[in-house]
């Protein structure tokens, strides 16, 4: 079944320079590669210059999910990665439409920030219906993976946790299989319903078309 044309289909233009400062950061693969020390660490101090409880989405697409959160927080921050750009520009959107001060999207690779992210740095990480690219050319563009859990069992603060959301039966057993390989990190299978504080359009999108929906809460151990 196709995953579809989503994003690509999106009418947006970039947002106007005032808007992208308060808003949007762009943050160039090569760039983060090869100078990686140009950028700030990505953290409440490193983004917003301010100490709060911090929320990290890798693939927010369109932020319809984040911006709700940061709506009903205001005392914490949040932060909306994405690889592609057009979608970024109708978070951006959606931001200034609920004249939020506490948010931020960055348009990058997730792959490539796990190392800008500090120790207990994340209250909260949320990987909710990432793309399943489970063929063997696709694998490493995956972001279930090895170093994306070791980012979350280093960078979650004790008693922080990861939510993972999927419709896709392979990645859930791939996150299950490398979930093994984590002791600081404690799983439990969650429902949607308990992860997701209400159904994003990829979420509506999948479990329209009766797709089956399952989840982990992954919490990191607090030490002893
Ligand atoms: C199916 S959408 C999920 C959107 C949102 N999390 C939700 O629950 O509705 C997956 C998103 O992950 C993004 N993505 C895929 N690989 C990525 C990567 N390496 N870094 C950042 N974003 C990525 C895609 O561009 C897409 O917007």
């Amino acid at each position: 079944m196709g995953r579809g044309r989503y994003p690509a289909r999106l009418k947006v233009t970039a947002p106007p320079p005032e808007l992208a400062e308060r808003y949007y950061r762009s943050w160039p693969a090569h760039a983060l590669y090869h100078t990686p020390e140009r950028f700030p660490p990505l953290s409440a101090e490193g983004l917003f210059g301010r100490s709060a409880p911090l929320t990290l989405e890798f693939g927010c697409a369109t932020g319809e999910y984040l911006c709700a959160l940061a709506a009903a927080q205001p005392d914490a921050c949040f932060v909306g990665v994405d690889i592609v750009a057009k979608p970024l520009y109708r978070a951006v959107e959606r931001a200034t439409m609920l004249n939020l001060a506490n948010i931020l999207f960055l348009h990058a690779d997730a792959r490539l920030l796990y190392q800008r992210i500090p120790d207990a740095a994340l209250a909260t990480i949320i990987l909710h219906f990432p793309p399943p690219l489970l063929r063997n050319r696709q694998r490493n563009q995956l972001l279930v993976s090895p170093q994306m859990l070791a980012c979350a069992a280093r960078a979650l603060v004790p008693s922080g946790y990861l939510s993972f959301l999927t419709d896709h039966p392979d990645l859930f057993a791939l996150m299950q299989e490398l979930l093994s390989n984590f002791p600081a990190l404690r799983a439990r299978p969650a429902s949607p319903s308990e992860l997701a504080v209400f159904e994003s359009h990829y979420h509506r999108r999948w479990a329209a078309r009766g797709r089956e929906i399952s989840g982990f809460r992954i919490e990191r151990i607090a030490e002893g």
